[in-house]
C-alpha cells in the first residue's frame, strides 16, 4: 500500500489551517501537502507538522491561487523575472517546512515561445536548486482554460529533453482520466517518471471512491511497480471530510488483512 498524504488546502477545510495537521494524522493519513503555504508563517506551520507526526510532502510555487487567480507562470513568456521571484519563495519556504517536492506551474500560455519559456525557466530552476525535487503537473483544460501543460507526452518530452535528477512528474489521477480517458493507462506510460501523484474521484472531484476510477487497481499496480512515493488526496469533499474518508479506511485494511 503506497502511503497516503492529505492536501490540507482542500480537505479538513471545516476547521483552521494548524489544526488540519493533526486532524489528518487521527484520520490515518501519514504526511499533507499544502498547495499554497503562503499566508501563515513558515515556522508555525512547520510546528504543527511535526506536532503531529505529518512530513510535508509537497507545496506549490507561488502564486497559484486557489480561488481564481493565475496558475503559475513557468510558461507565460515576459514573466520571467516573477517566476525567479516566486521560485525563490518557494525555495525559501520549502526549507523551512521541509517539503519534499515542490510543483512549479506553467500557468496559462500557448504556442513556441510559451514551450521554449517553459523549458528555460524549468532548466534555471533546476540549476539554481540541486537539492530540491521540483515537479510539473498536466492540468485539463475543461478546468483551467488555456492551462500551457495539458498532455503528457508534453510533459514527458519537457522532462526528457530538461533531463534534470530533481525534475519528475506529477501525476494526478483526476486530470489523467480527463486528458487521456484512462487514468490506469496513464499511469503504466509515465511510471517511471512520476514521483509524486494526486488522487480524486472522476467525474466530481470527489472522494476517490466516487465516480468512475479504479482507485484500488491504481494502489495495486503501485505496489507491483515499487512506486516509493507519495498518494495525495487532493479532492472536494462531497459532504464532509471525515465523513468521505471509508476509500482510505478500506486501502488501510487491505494492506493489513493477513496473507
Ligand atoms: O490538480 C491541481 O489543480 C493541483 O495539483 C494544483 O497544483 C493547483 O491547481
Ligand atoms: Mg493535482
Amino acid at each position: 500500500m503506497p502511503r497516503f498524504a492529505a492536501n490540507l488546502t482542500t480537505l479538513f477545510t471545516e476547521m483552521p489551517m494548524l489544526d488540519r495537521f493533526a486532524a489528518a494524522a487521527e484520520a490515518g493519513f501519514e504526511g499533507v501537502e499544502i498547495l499554497f503555504p503562503y499566508d501563515i508563517a513558515a515556522p508555525e506551520l512547520y510546528r504543527a507538522s511535526v506536532a503531529s507526526g505529518m512530513e510535508i510532502v509537497l507545496i506549490n510555487a507561488p502564486p497559484p491561487n486557489w480561488a481564481g487567480g493565475p496558475r503559475g507562470f513557468a510558461a507565460v513568456p515576459g514573466l520571467e523575472e516573477r517566476f525567479r521571484r516566486d521560485f525563490e519563495r518557494s525555495l525559501r519556504v520549502a526549507q523551512v517546512l521541509r517539503a519534499r517536492h515542490i510543483h512549479i506551474m506553467a500557468g496559462r500560455a500557448e504556442g513556441a515561445e510559451a514551450h521554449a519559456t517553459f523549458v528555460a525557466n524549468l532548466a534555471w530552476a533546476t540549476e539554481r536548486a540541486p537539492h530540491a525535487s521540483l515537479t510539473i503537473e498536466p492540468i485539463n483544460r475543461t478546468d483551467v482554460p488555456g492551462y500551457f501543460l495539458a498532455d503528457y507526452d508534453l510533459a514527458i518530452d519537457i522532462i526528457d529533453r530538461i533531463a534534470a535528477p530533481n525534475l519528475g512528474l506529477q501525476l494526478d489521477t483526476y486530470h489523467a482520466q480527463a486528458i487521456t480517458g484512462d487514468m490506469l493507462a496513464c499511469w503504466r506510460k509515465v511510471a517511471p517518471l512520476v514521483r509524486h501523484i494526486q488522487i480524486a474521484g472522476s467525474p466530481g472531484r470527489h472522494e476517490p471512491d466516487h465516480g468512475d476510477l479504479d482507485h484500488p487497481a491504481l494502489f495495486e499496480a503501485l505496489d507491483d511497480w515499487g512506486y516509493r512515493g507519495w498518494v495525495s488526496a487532493e479532492y472536494a469533499p462531497a459532504r464532509t471530510t471525515q465523513g468521505g474518508l471509508g476509500w482510505l479506511a478500506r486501502a488501510r485494511a487491505t494492506a493489513t488483512r493477513p496473507a
